[in-house]
């Protein structure tokens, strides 16, 4: 028998399912249900008034717990655990109890937060996410509910979703295939979209859309999540992406922002391609990383005083993130008053079959690259290419650990004062160098930034602070931008304002400890400004929808920023006479 069959009108009595005799009519009192709701639940800080008139009382333990008590709670909690894994289910744990405890302790410690939430824990736990795997949260849509798109996502509860964040699982982080698994990172990002830039929670809705995975492991995981079929590629998978980004229309309206994260390579292209003149959406991988990318080479070159058209970037891989960074670096030359011609010549790129040269023994060049290849020789080897093209910039964004051999570091060294050193691949396990590496192989003469983490160097009596070159830098502040004043078309040159933006937020004192970003303690302040930035762009360049354009986009902001305060349950005071005093109706 269903639930609702058992419920009986108010006190009146009936028979469950076990025969017993009992009231069943509506429940005294819902207040349970609220300590179950992580939206509403504020835990021991519920006010003795709050209790009664709630009906929550005796269900807390009679003490009054502030939320400042709860953060100290949590904190003591947190350092228990001795492995980060633990501390993310740890952390997501309390975002399923206690949504506003959450992100207060998330934003009051970002630092500390960050890479357990983000990377490089949320890729450990994507791994092992049929154990992490507690409640649900975001939608899964699967190739077998083409044609049912829509009704999936009316079965989200939230009627006004502002940013989705979807992946296909394909291409998580650096490390691979891990279909329904990789639901962990529309769940990180979107955690980092409130965390770093102040957007409501309820607003936000990770998606996952499981094709299936061709990662032989998962499919014989006991515990895999997802489908457990090879992924369904070619028209039925393109049918399903069409449905879905139409979906989101119809439900969520025009201007709810899709963000692709984690998409193979041969999709990321084709999808930002086929929809971003149509849809609100922007593709992380490629764009977010290319303006954080492009940030961080503008202000390294305030360390190396070699100005933008003079410098040489080799990049280590052709994927999403090289040839994204590439191209935005690209409008970058162009805005410095270089030629398209010029900016491009400075650019190389290695992929799996080598230097990108017009003419290659082992197969054409294809999509992307066509644009970079040279007229040079082919070089196999990445420790070749260095020699023969001496760049002043290296980038790292292929995944492969250890790329960065001491050899190449050290000639980096040799041939510029200050080498730029930059090993962007996620999670740290799949960075090209670490840290100590360069510092240690450059005699500390290299700017060096990654995408994940690295704690600061001591190097015969200097400290040196590596730069994260993530991508959080961007993609928060600009969908606060995107949200708040309804940009409806994000074009490469929002990422260029972006990274200009970005840029300008370093100061004198972090270049001079060799930091090409921000600290990460000051992410929030800079999502900020990076969102006022990108607004003031938007409405020079007519792309923003709302009207009129606010007078202090900073005043404007703070009303959509999410507050994590507790508020109060209890009806407000009004100020009426008394009830025997009100005169009666004759
Ligand atoms: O998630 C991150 O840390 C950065 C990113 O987008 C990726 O590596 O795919
Ligand atoms: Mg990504």
């Amino acid at each position: 028998m269903s639930v609702a069959a058992n419920i009986a009108p108010e006190g009146q009595i009936t028979k469950n399912s076990s025969t017993k005799e009992v009231i069943i009519g509506r429940p005294r009192s819902y207040g349970i249900e609220i300590l179950r709701n992580p939206i509403l639940n504020k835990g021991m800080a519920f006010t003795l008034e709050e209790r009664q008139t709630l009906g929550l009382h005796g269900l807390l333990p009679p003490a009054l717990v502030d939320q400042d008590k709860q953060v100290y709670q949590v904190m003591q909690n947190f350092y228990r655990w001795d492995n980060d894994l633990d501390r993310f289910i740890f952390m997501i744990g309390l975002q399923d109890r206690s949504e506003k405890l959450f992100y207060r302790v998330i934003t009051e410690n970002i630092e500390l937060m960050m890479p357990i939430i983000y990377t490089p824990t949320v890729g450990l736990a994507c791994q092992k996410y049929g154990m992490v795997y507690r409640k649900p949260r975001g939608l899964y849509i699967t190739i077998h509910d083409l044609g049912h798109v829509y009704d999936i996502l009316c079965n989200w509860p939230v009627d006004i979703v502002k940013a989705i964040v979807v992946t296909d699982g394909e291409r998580i982080l650096g490390l691979g295939d891990l279909g329904a698994y990789g639901m962990g990172i529309p769940v990180g990002k979107l955690s980092l979209y409130t965390a770093c830039a102040g957007i409501p929670p309820q607003s936000c809705l990770p998606i996952t859309i499981d094709v299936g995975t061709n990662n032989k492991d998962l499919l014989n995981d006991p515990l895999y999540i997802g489908l457990r079929q090879k992924r369904v590629t070619g028209p039925e998978y393109d049918k399903l992406i069409d449905e879905f980004m139409k979906a989101v229309v119809k439900r969520y309206g025009e201007s709810c922002l899709i963000q692709f994260e984690d998409f193979g390579n041969h999709n990321a292209f084709r999808l930002l391609e086929k929809y971003r003149s149509h849809y609100c959406t922007f593709n992380d991988d490629i764009q977010g990383t290319a303006a954080v990318a492009v940030a961080g080479i503008l202000s390294s070159l305030m360390i190396t005083k070699v100005c933008l058209k003079n410098n040489v970037f080799l990049f280590q891989g052709a994927g999403e993130a090289s040839i994204g960074i590439a191209k935005l670096l690209v409008k970058a030359i162009v805005a410095s008053g270089q030629t398209e011609e010029n900016a491009l010549k400075q650019i190389w790129l290695v992929d799996s079959k080598g230097l990108i040269v017009k003419k290659r023994p082992k197969g054409g060049v294809e999509g992307e690259k066509v644009l970079f290849a040279k007229d040079h020789q082919p070089l196999d080897k990445l420790e070749d290419v260095v020699e023969s093209i001496k760049p002043t910039v290296l980038i790292g964004a292929a995944a492969i650990p250890g790329a960065f051999t001491e050899k190449i570091l050290k000639d980096m060294a040799k041939f510029n004062e200050i080498p730029v050193i930059f090993a962007l691949s996620n999670p740290t396990s799949k960075a090209e160098c670490t840290a100590e590496d360069t510092y240690k192989a450059t005699d500390g003469k290299a700017v060096f930034a990654s995408g994940s983490p690295f704690d600061k160097v001591e190097l015969k009596g200097k400290t040196f602070h590596p730069g994260q070159g993530n991508n959080a830098y961007i993609f928060p502040g600009v969908a606060l931008a995107v949200i708040a004043v309804d940009i409806r078309c994000i074009t490469e040159e929002v990422f260029l304002a972006a990274a200009e933006s970005l840029a300008k937020m370093v100061t004198k004192e972090d270049l001079a400890e060799g930091r090409v970003y921000p600290k990460l303690c000051q992410i929030r302040s800079v999502s900020l400004q990076l969102a006022e930035d990108v607004i003031n762009y938007a409405y020079n360049n007519n792309l923003a929808y709302h009207y009129p354009r606010p007078s202090n986009i900073q005043e404007f902001l703070r009303d959509f920023i999410y507050n994590t305060d507790y508020e109060s349950y209890l009806p407000p005071v009004y100020n009426w006479p008394k009830y025997n005093e009100l005169p009666i109706n004759a």
